[in-house]
């Protein structure tokens, strides 16, 4: 502990407890010389007499010092802060008992010397200073390696105390009965050395050993028998006081041995195999030998959190400091070898060894981030003989991570590392070629081609295949799929919707595979996304121009945007910041979105024709983030919102502007369509609302229970395709878990979008009256896209640790993902093509939810569909789960709940009494009538008979 001001004495410090251990010998000395030469005044002759005076007054010197030097700086705790003031520190000591006693120690009874003669009793009250003589053992106790021999230490220094007193009162007694003339056997004879010939008398009255001489007369009779009840009193004491010292330096092994000898009873007992047996006590050993205790975290459990990881640091430091969690680099983890060896099993039989891990490595991770597409293990890993691991759970990974973006990217390095390898080990030559997907690359069409050809040969198979991918549930697809389809690297480049709401492939390739299930008469979509490399000239080109573009757009809203930005966001955020991260962030990422589209059986337009489905996939990632070039702390909220595909929305001029990176070149050769200039206000709109959020976030900090992103959601369905239709809009987490609820056998556009820490905003607006909104925490701050023209503007925002984002939308609140959806109404808000105009800013900080969100929303929840595909979703209830949790810790505005109406829906609405807000769900109830609970839980959000939900028409 260092102390700031040089006055200052650390109290647990050396140095302190070098002077503490000068003051004890003088204490020592005191009390030993005192009764010394008070008994046997022979010791102290006219000749020796300058040195005791002198070590007499050195003691005292030493003891004055203590007192104006030493005492009067020392720091203490005042609830449980450490005061080094001058004053407050003198003040401290001035009020102790302790300084009464020293001041009474010093008290100078020597100046009757003066008629007395030297009477060494008259400093008698030099050992009123014991409790620094305390105070040292218990200093020594608390820094030696080996307390018990500074406690058997102590007890012997009393011991022998004890019987110095004894001798000098023995010798003293003597001297008095010699002085009556009594000169008896008991009597010490004045042979040998006095103090020596008493002590060992006083040693063995003491000990009760030994053949004591017996007494004579009544004073010696009386001397003897309170000797000897004190001797049996000291004895006692001191062997009880070494018995427990020993006792506790030994009690870990006992407990140990203890444990042993029932866990080996028990196994003989039940005749357990001796190489069974053996192995039980060779892990015993083995345990013992690495961590001297059978429970470790026993030992821990009464020390405050923060203490324990410290100590746990300190204690396993050379194992910790080679896992990149602990060096500030990235975080992984589930388990982390402390030490000995792990193997990575793969291979059809599981026998072949993929890696060997040995100390300091983690393992466990990709399942812990979804990165294979869902939280199962790719791999199994078994130990090579005794490892320790540590165990890092899934919420304290998710802890130690969220804040350290860039350690989630290495993470995530790491990870599609080892996915890519065991991927590349397992797949098929034949499919390998087809599907490899690189992110930053332009191979995704190969990889479509392939998942079409698959899914051509068995649809519903291979649609489970992709779906397995997507969450996670298969781990063998994963393998021959490429891993990499469900992860997608953080990005930060933005998506932009297009005008209408449509695709918002963002600056991405957007892919789109529609294959038909004949037999069920479901169209199956499956768009794949796949980000560009941001590091290439291109992306860094186009981002150049966006930047430029930006600034016209920002001039020429300005006006409006005063009106109602918040000042500070307006001067910390700016298009170009947005696009300055963008940049940063640069990096690959890839999206999958299966859409499942029911084909009605009255359709002509055939299969597929009847894309209603919806897609929304949200990603909201805030906080603060390093800033990779500078190193800074940066606000951020990264959402990203991925409608569906812009062959379902036709705005090929969109996309070709703004979400093809292939067609980038043309857009970047050419002015900014109006639809860019949208885009990109929104963009812009988007980005200041995000931060904005993020700011009043940090101002009003939210603290939420899962660190997970929740996330928001809105899907709705057309009340006209009611029954035909059902769209899932799953919205996804920060760690792009999501889900997809295939529907493979109801009737009905599931589109689920799976994807990773996307960086990105993509305001969407819609066609119709809006929806979405995502709403959330009490910190929530207005965002209103002005010019927004009726109904809803859609605002979609994700909840991630109680922090919100609002997108712009649309005049009616939009279909989310398929702008010829018929069914589908919408869930991710898409720009719409007023959207420049439509840029809606914060209008001002309350703290209270102000978004234009939804009103009287109602979102219902239709499992029936997706009955066989239970186990999807029941990812999505997790997911329900966890935004519930998020939210109802956010305090929201105002409160709703989940009702399970019947077997089939479950309807979220807001509480009674609500007048607009958002969905913050605080409250997940069953009916008692219900039965199928979230287990087969489809997704269909629906309010009315035409409106699943509303929004409220936004006030600028
Ligand atoms: N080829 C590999 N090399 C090293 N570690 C691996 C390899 N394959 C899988 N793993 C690890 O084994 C873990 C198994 O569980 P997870 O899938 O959660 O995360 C996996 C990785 O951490």
């Amino acid at each position: 502990m260092k102390f700031p001001r040089k006055h200052a004495i650390d109290p647990q410090g050396r140095l302190y407890l070098l002077w503490l251990f000068l003051v004890t010998c003088c204490y020592t000395y005191n009390a030993w010389s005192i009764f010394l030469r008070a008994a046997f005044s022979h010791h102290q002759t006219a000749g020796n007499l300058k040195y005791w005076l002198t070590f007499d007054y050195l003691s005292d010197l030493v003891y004055l010092l203590d007192i104006l030097l030493i005492k009067m700086h020392i720091v203490y705790l005042d609830e449980g802060i450490f005061i080094d003031d001058r004053k407050m520190m003198m003040k401290n000591y001035l009020g102790k008992i302790d300084f009464k006693l020293d001041v009474a120690s010093l008290v100078p009874l020597d100046i009757f010397y003066f008629v007395t003669g030297v009477k060494p009793m008259l400093r008698f009250p030099r050992l009123l200073k014991v409790q620094t003589f305390w105070e040292c053992y218990t200093r020594l106790d608390a820094i030696a390696k080996a307390p018990h021999f500074v406690r058997v230490f102590k007890t012997c220094t009393y011991m022998l105390f004890m019987i110095h007193i004894q001798s000098c009162a023995f010798y003293a007694f003597s001297e008095f009965e010699k002085s009556k003339g009594i000169y008896n056997e008991w009597v010490y004879n004045d042979q040998g050395n006095a103090y020596i010939r008493c002590f060992y008398f006083a040693t063995k009255t003491a000990t009760s050993i030994g053949n004591n001489p017996t007494p004579q007369n009544i004073n010696e009779f009386m001397y003897m028998t309170l000797a000897w009840l004190m001797g049996v009193f000291v004895f006692a004491l001191l062997i009880g006081q070494v018995r427990d010292i020993f006792q506790a330096s030994r009690m870990m092994k006992t407990e140990y041995r203890k444990t042993m000898d029932i866990t080996t009873n028990y196994m003989q007992n039940l005749k357990v195999p001796n190489e069974l047996q053996d192995r039980v006590k060779l892990w015993f050993n083995y345990n013992w030998e690495q961590q001297k205790t059978l429970n470790e975290n026993a030992a821990l459990d009464i020390l405050p959190l923060k203490m324990r990881t410290d100590l746990a640091i300190n204690v396993h430091y050379q194992t910790l400091i080679k896992v990149q969690l602990f060096q500030g680099d990235v975080g992984h983890e589930m388990y982390i070898v402390n030490n000995g060896q792990v193997q990575v099993m793969g291979g059809e039989k599981n026998d072949i060894v993929l890696a060997t891990l040995h100390s300091g490595s983690v393992f466990g991770e990709i399942s812990l981030l979804s990165l294979a597409g869902g939280n199962r293990r790719t791999a199994d890993v078994r130990s090579r003989g005794f490892s320790n691991l540590f165990i890092l759970s899934k919420n304290d990974l998710q802890e130690a991570i969220k804040d350290y973006p860039d350690a989630q990217d290495a993470l995530k390095r790491r990870a599609k590392k080892i996915m890519a390898q065991n991927a590349k080990r397992e797949r098929k030559p034949s499919l390998e070629e087809e599907v490899e997907v690189k992110p930053g690359t332009h191979n995704t069409p190969r990889m479509v081609s392939a998942v079409i050809q698959a899914m051509d040969k068995n649809p519903e198979i291979h649609f489970r295949e992709v779906t397995q991918i997507l969450t996670g549930r298969k781990s063998r697809t994963s393998s021959t799929l490429p891993p990499q389809l469900s992860m997608d690297r953080q990005s930060s480049v933005e998506q932009h919707p297009s005008p209408d709401g449509s695709n918002t492939g963002g600056t991405d390739e957007l892919l789109v595979v529609e294959t038909t299930q004949q037999g069920s008469k479901q169209s199956t979509q499956i768009s794949i996304r796949q980000s560009l490399n941001q590091e290439t000239a291109e992306r860094r080109s186009r981002l150049s121009k966006m930047r430029s573009i930006n600034e016209n757009v920002d001039d020429k809203t300005g006006a409006c945007e005063e009106q109602h930005a918040d000042s500070a966001i307006e001067n910390t955020t700016s298009p170009n910041s947005f696009l300055d991260e963008a940049e940063q962030n640069a990096g690959g990422y890839m999206d999958v979105k299966i859409k499942n589209t029911p084909v009605p059986e009255n359709d002509p337009n055939g299969p597929g024709s009847q894309e209603s489905g919806i897609s929304v996939d949200e990603l909201h990632e805030k906080g603060t983030r390093k800033d990779r070039r500078s190193g800074k702390e940066r606000l951020g909220i990264k959402t990203r919102v991925a409608p569906l595909t812009k062959r379902e929305q036709g705005k090929d001029d969109w996309d070709a502007s703004v979400d093809s990176s292939s067609e980038l070149g043309a857009t970047e050769e050419s002015q900014p369509s109006s639809a860019t200039m949208s885009a990109l206000q929104q963009q812009m709109w988007q980005k200041r609302a995000s931060l904005f959020q993020a700011k009043s976030s940090l101002e009003e900090p939210i603290v939420t229970e899962n660190t997970a992103s929740p996330y928001q959601k809105v899907a709705s369905e057309n009340k006209n395709e009611a029954g035909k239709g059902e769209n899932f809009s799953n919205p996804t987490s920060q760690q792009g878990r999501i889900v997809s609820p295939p529907p493979n056998h109801g009737r009905g556009d599931v589109s689920v979008l799976t994807s990773k820490p996307a960086r990105k905003s993509s305001p969407s607006a819609s066609q119709k009256a809006g929806d979405v909104s995502v709403p959330t925490s009490q910190q929530a701050r207005k965002f209103s896209p002005p010019n927004s023209q009726s109904g809803g503007d859609a605002s979609v925002s994700a909840v991630q640790q109680g922090q919100r984002v609002s997108h712009p939308t649309s005049q009616n609140g939009g279909e989310v993902s398929s702008p010829a959806s018929r069914q589908v109404r919408k869930v991710s808000p898409s720009a719409q093509g007023e959207a420049v105009s439509a840029t809606p800013r914060p209008v001002q900080r309350q703290p209270t939810y102000e978004l234009p969100l939804p009103c009287h929303s109602e979102l219902i929840l239709t499992p029936k569909s997706l009955m066989s595909l239970d186990r999807e979703a029941s990812v999505l209830s997790r997911s329900l789960s966890m935004q519930d949790r998020a939210v109802s810790t956010s305090s929201s505005l105002m409160s709703a709940s989940f009702d399970f109406e019947d077997e089939s829906n479950i309807a979220l609405h807001p509480a009674d009494g609500h007048q607009g807000g958002h969905m913050s769900p605080d409250r997940l109830s069953k009916c008692s009538s219900c039965s199928g609970g979230l287990d087969n839980l489809g997704y269909l959000p629906e309010s009315d008979s035409s409106e699943t939900v509303h929004i409220n028409e936004t006030s600028c």
